[in-house]
């Protein structure tokens, strides 16, 4: 059965520098839960921490209800696939997968069962006996993934595992470890700098930015309900509006006046005042006659994506936004320095204070 993992206030420093910064979450039994963020973050570290190769110098971390700070990386019972594959040259796709059991002193005759059982679940029961430099990254990623799973690991820990790979045997790769995830309800913790593949896999995302948890959700909620700029920024395309809340009536609506120049109203959960920021993904615009109210803006350039176009509008105190529009028919498709009038549906989008920090919508 596999664990649930408990993530409770670990730090993790290098001398002076905090990688991992009082970080906690709770994993569900068999959830797909992902550690995204920037480069440098500590998603790593903290997956290292998890795995036992990294000391945790302050917190604890929980398989299920025990502590295993203390406790030897092997003997985690955790399976593990990273980026560069780290599989055996000299040994065959079977003696690979073969040998986590073999170390295990698992009974001979259910070796062959196991490792051929693990081969057929990621699809490669076919190259059992070739080797490694026979095979392609992404033949090398299954082995490596069969590897991880053949010892029926309570927890698996996948970092980057499919950076190596080409842009198409990413999605393919990333759909049959979701799949087989599911299936064997493994609960998995997944490190990627990569939000699509994050969105696309996970239950849920842990966003990370300076060794801090920044949002933990699902990844439509990451989405469409960031808790702060640095998530709205880093999730998808999100423009940034300065403005001010001008009047705030008993029932939370905020009366807003954005400094590019127009006046909406919007419920918020608490009270707030003065200046604030809103972000307004580029598909939640409604692009409209330069008559219609709205922000005003011309068209500085747009490109055609097939099912729709984006354009970048220019707005009258030089800010630069984008927009989306659904192109059902090409004949609409708006040129370059036309005026159009933005507007949006203030339920569609995000308020925050004005440092970012908290959403108050
Ligand atoms: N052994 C080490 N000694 C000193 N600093 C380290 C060490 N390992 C990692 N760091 C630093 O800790 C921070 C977090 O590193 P980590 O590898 O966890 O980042 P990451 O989020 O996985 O980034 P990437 O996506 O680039 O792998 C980085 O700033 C890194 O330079």
């Amino acid at each position: 059965m596999s664990h649930t993992v408990k993530i409770d206030d670990v730090v993790k420093r290098y001398g002076d520098f905090v990688a991992v910064d009082h970080i906690s979450c709770d994993i569900k039994q068999g959830e797909f839960f992902t550690l995204l963020g920037p480069s440098g973050c500590g998603k790593t570290t903290l997956l290292r921490m998890i795995a036992g190769f990294n000391s945790i110098e302050e917190g604890r971390i929980y398989f299920d209800d025990k502590v295993i700070n203390n406790i030897e990386a092997h003997k985690r019972d955790i399976g593990m696939v990273f980026q560069n594959y780290a599989i055996f040259p000299h040994m065959s796709v079977f003696d690979n997968v073969a040998y986590g059991l073999k170390a295990r002193k698992e009974k001979k005759e259910q070796i062959g069962p196991r490792v051929m059982e693990a081969l057929k679940l990621v699809q490669i029961e076919n190259l059992k006996d070739r080797k490694p430099s026979e095979l392609s990254g992404g033949q090398q990623q299954r082995v490596a993934l069969a590897r991880a799973i053949v010892i029926r690991p309570s927890v698996l820990l996948m970092d980057e595992p499919l950076s190596n790979l080409d842009a198409k045997l990413r999605v393919q790769m990333r759909t049959i470890i979701k799949k087989l995830q599911k299936d064997l309800n493994i609960t998995t913790i997944y490190v990627t700098h990569d939000q699509e593949e994050a969105l696309a896999i996970s239950d849920r995302i842990a966003i990370l930015n300076k060794g801090k948890v920044m949002q933990i959700d699902t990844p439509e909620m990451i989405y469409k309900k960031p808790q702060n700029t640095f998530v709205a920024g880093f999730i998808g395309i999100s423009n940034f509006m300065d403005g001010k809340i001008v009047k705030m009536d008993d029932d939370m609506t905020a009366h807003v006046k954005l400094d590019a120049g127009m006046e909406f109203k919007i419920k918020l959960k608490k009270k707030a005042e003065g200046n604030i920021k809103i972000s307004v993904r580029p598909e939640q615009f409604i692009l409209n006659d330069p008559s219609a109210y709205g922000l005003q803006g011309e068209i500085s350039m747009y490109t055609f994506l097939g099912d729709f176009a984006n354009y970048e509008v220019k707005l009258p105190n030089g800010q630069i936004v984008e927009a989306n529009e659904y192109t059902k028919d090409i004949d609409f498709v708006r040129k370059q320095g036309q005026k159009v009038s933005l507007t949006f549906n203030p339920e569609k989008i995000n308020l925050f204070n004005e440092s970012g920090t908290e959403v108050l919508s």
